[in-house]
């Protein structure tokens, strides 16, 4: 680990503003927030383009947008920013992009991430997951880093040579507001940083040593090249003339930490991802290659399953019925628990959790009674959610507690995935206010690397509503999905 360690008096947060970012699939997010009580003072946002390849100055353009409608950061005494995992981000030597970054949701390198399997395990998948997993808590598949630059060696020579480094979203984004970015030149890549919750999502970082494994990124990309350096939990990554920079986050992470998770806490985020995760005092390693062992943002570890499919399903099925999202959400909820019989396996994107890059969503059960834009709509809900169970499921089998379920990003504002949850989770879930709960967490984090305190500043969650598990449940719904599930297309 590099950077400066907490102080031992920690400096006062009175009357500061602190601001965090989301820099997430679809948009950029900005909170300004009182660093001593979290208020929310200012919020911005910004679209990011569509795409599972995209060119990172984009994500500078809408961070640009996003600052300027939250009113600037001019009077704010500290930043961080949480952003998407995983995205490669190659920088040649001069400090330019060398291609648009590869993003978490882009499958080509799924072959990739196979053969760096087999070549760990020396022909032996099965020895190679279990290599991996005890290596570096990850089994690769197509999201992780590691898997992309091994397809950028492989599928674009020309690329690979240019590089010099590479970073992930919030790591880019981090350097360029610290004032470095095209042209910084080798100096400037030495200046790049990161924390150990994003390290621990490219497959070259053992999140239970926190140490780089140079000899895995060159197993898979021919050669060493440089990565930036681990700012420790809650210290100080760069400063400029007005601010201080705090490490940042991957996403989940900054979402654990905006929602102050404590040990039996599960987040289920559903934004482009379906997240489950948990944070957790001891490593995970899990050979299966559904749980990944990350990293926290405070020194802990975020066991996480990840799914490719969450809230676009939910877009694409309200696009196909015509209908808005409020309209989507009373359509689910006009129809019967179940949807009488009708099983959606909502794999659009592929699927990453179970590791099915190929694969397709498909509808089951379907029958003259169940044809309606009602049960559609209903069994998109429920295929989604069971998916996310299926998550649930591995975070458990993993050993970690579940006591209380928290549901956030963008579709919990959604009042059928809201209702539906519970009844397909089989667990009561708690619905944080609708929130930017990743930017939140890098203000948090923000704060703290300006306090020098050796903890994050105690910030309240404001009010949550409690689901219950409803008394009528479809008992059949979860033995239906895990058939449908096993009959999908594709690898
Ligand atoms: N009321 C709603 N019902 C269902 N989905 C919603 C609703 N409001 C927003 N969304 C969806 O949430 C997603 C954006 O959520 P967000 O968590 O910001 O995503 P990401 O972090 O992946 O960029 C979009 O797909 C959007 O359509
Ligand atoms: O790949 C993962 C986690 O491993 C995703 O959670 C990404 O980090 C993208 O998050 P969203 O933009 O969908 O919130």
């Amino acid at each position: 680990m590099t950077s400066s360690t907490p102080q031992s008096s920690p400096r006062s947060l009175a009357g500061q503003l602190v601001a965090g970012i989301d820099s997430s699939t679809q948009s950029c997010k900005v909170v300004i927030r009182d660093a001593e009580t979290g208020a929310l003072k200012r919020f911005g946002s910004a679209p990011h383009p569509d795409g599972t390849e995209v060119d990172p100055g984009a994500w500078w353009d809408a961070l640009q947008v996003a600052v300027s409608a939250a009113g600037g950061l001019d009077d704010v005494a500290a930043v961080a920013v949480g952003g998407q995992q995983h995205g490669m981000v190659a920088l040649d030597a001069d400090g330019n992009v060398v291609r648009s970054a590869l993003l978490w949701n882009d499958t080509r390198s799924a072959g990739a991430a196979l053969d760096l399997i087999d070549e760990l395990g020396e022909g032996d998948a099965e020895a190679g997951a279990r290599a991996w997993a005890e290596q570096v808590g990850v089994v690769p598949v197509a999201s992780f880093t590691i898997t992309k630059l091994r397809w950028l060696a492989q599928h674009e020579p020309e690329n690979a040579a240019k590089v010099a480094a590479v970073a992930l979203p919030h790591d880019w984004l981090t350097w360029r507001l610290a004032g470095d970015g095209p042209g910084s030149g080798a100096d400037g890549l030495e200046r790049l940083t990161t924390d150990r919750s994003d390290a621990s999502g490219t497959g070259y970082f053992d999140a239970a040593s926190g140490e780089y494994r140079f000899d895995l990124l060159e197993r898979a990309f021919g050669r060493r090249i440089g990565v930036p350096q681990v700012v420790a939990p809650g210290a100080v990554a760069r400063t400029t003339d007005t601010f201080v920079l705090g490490a940042g986050a991957g996403d989940n992470a900054g979402a654990a930490l905006g929602l102050g998770m404590g040990a039996g806490d599960v987040a289920i985020s559903i934004g482009t991802s379906g997240v489950v995760s948990a944070v957790s005092d001891a490593s995970v390693s899990d050979p299966e290659g559904l749980v990944a062992g990350f990293a926290d943002a405070t020194g802990r570890y975020l066991p996480l399953a990840c799914t490719l499919n969450g809230s676009r399903v939910f877009d694409a099925v309200g696009r196909l019925l015509s209908v808005d999202h409020q309209e989507f959400a009373a359509l689910a909820l006009s129809a019967p628990a179940g949807a009488d019989g009708l099983t959606f396996v909502p794999y659009l994107e592929g699927e990453r959790t179970p590791n099915k890059p190929d694969a397709s969503g498909a509808l089951h059960g379907v029958r003259l009674g169940n044809t309606t834009p009602a049960h559609v709509a209903r069994a998109a809900v429920e295929g989604v959610l069971c998916s996310l169970a299926d998550g649930l499921g591995a975070l458990q089998a993993q050993g970690v507690p579940v006591e209380r379920v928290l549901l956030i990003g963008g579709a919990a504002q959604s009042a059928a995935v809201r209702q539906i949850a519970p009844a397909v989770l089989g667990v009561p879930v708690t619905v944080p206010q609708p929130g930017e709960y990743v930017a939140d967490g890098a203000a948090r984090q923000a704060a703290w690397a300006l306090s020098g305190a050796d903890q994050p500043p105690e910030w309240g969650l404001a009010g949550a509503k409690e689901y219950d598990v409803p008394a009528e449940r479809d008992a059949s719904l979860t033995d239906r999905y895990a058939q449908a599930r096993e009959m999908t297309f594709g690898a």
